[in-house]
C-alpha cells in the first residue's frame, strides 16, 4: 500500500544517516551531490533559500499538510531529532505563510536548524536573525489555521520530487537535492570523489589551461565540423 499523501498519520521511526554523513553532504553542496547522484533527485528551482551562504544537509522529516492549514507542523516537531530537515509539502499548491520564527524557535529547541516547503514562510527577516535556514516555494505574510490533518512522515512530493521520510537533504545556495537514504553512502562516495576531481581541474585551469585540452574536446569539436579562420574573409561564400 502506498503512503505517499495519505492523510491522518503519523509515522514514528523513520531510517536516519549518521551526523558524520550529514556533515559530509553538506560540505559535497547541491550540484555536487546532484551529478554524483546522476542528475536526479533536484528539487524544482523555484524553492528558494531565504537567506544566503548556507549549506545543510540532514534527515528528512516530511509533513504533508493542507492548504491554509499549518497545524501539522506542531505535530511534526515532537517527531525531530537533531540532523533532521523539515520537508513540507501541501495536498495542492498554496503560498500561504505556513510558518515563521515561533515554529522555527520550536524546532531549534529540538535540534532541526533547516525548513523546506513547498508553500509560502513569513518572519524571514527574524529568521535569517536566528540562523535558522528556510528553502521555500514563496515568502507571504498570509497566515494559516489549525483545523484539517494533515500527516508526518509519509512519502510526499516536494518540489516535484517524491521525498521519502529519512531521505538525505541536501541545501545551498544552488537549490534543494533529495537521496535516497538507502542510497546515501553509495552517493556521498561518488560526490567525494568527484570534488577530488574538480580540484584537480580547478587547479590546472587556474594555471591557464584550456578546458579544450584538459577534457580532450578538439577532436570532437572537429568531426562535429567546427572551423577556425584567421580573418572573416577567409571564409567561403
Ligand atoms: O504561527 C504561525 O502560524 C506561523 C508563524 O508566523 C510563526 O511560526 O511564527
Ligand atoms: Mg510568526
Amino acid at each position: 500500500m502506498s503512503l505517499v499523501n495519505k492523510k491522518g498519520v503519523v509515522i514514528r521511526n523513520i531510517p536516519r544517516s549518521t551526523t558524520d554523513v550529514i556533515k559530509s553532504f553538506a560540505r559535497a553542496g547541491v550540484a555536487t551531490t546532484h551529478e554524483a547522484f546522476h542528475r536526479q533527485g533536484l528539487l524544482d528551482a523555484r524553492i528558494r533559500p531565504i537567506q544566503k551562504s548556507v549549506s545543510i544537509a540532514g534527515n528528512a522529516v516530511t509533513v504533508l499538510v493542507t492548504p491554509g492549514d499549518n497545524w501539522m507542523f506542531h505535530v511534526a516537531v515532537e517527531q525531530c531529532q537533531p540532523g533532521d530537515v523539515l520537508v513540507v509539502a501541501a495536498t495542492s499548491p498554496c503560498t500561504d505563510g505556513f510558518f515563521g520564527d515561533l515554529l522555527a524557535t520550536s524546532l531549534l529547541a529540538h535540534g532541526v536548524r533547516a525548513l523546506i516547503a513547498d508553500v509560502g514562510v513569513r518572519d524571514t527577516q527574524t529568521l535569517r536573525d536566528m540562523g535558522f535556514s528556510v528553502w521555500s516555494r514563496a515568502v507571504c505574510a498570509q497566515g494559516t489555521v489549525k483545523e484539517t490533518l494533515g500527516s508526518v512522515n509519509v512519502p510526499v512530493i516536494c518540489g516535484g520530487v517524491l521525498v521519502v521520510p529519512g531521505d538525505m537533504i541536501v541545501a545551498d545556495d544552488d537549490g534543494v537535492v533529495a537521496v535516497p537514504h538507502a542510497l546515501a553512502a553509495e552517493v556521498l562516495k561518488k560526490a567525494q570523489a568527484r570534488a577530488e576531481n574538480e580540484e584537480t581541474k580547478r587547479q590546472r585551469l587556474a594555471q591557464g589551461e584550456l578546458g579544450l585540452d584538459i577534457y580532450g574536446m578538439r577532436e570532437k569539436l572537429r568531426e562535429k565540423g567546427l572551423c577556425y579562420y584567421d580573418n572573416p574573409g577567409d571564409i567561403e561564400p
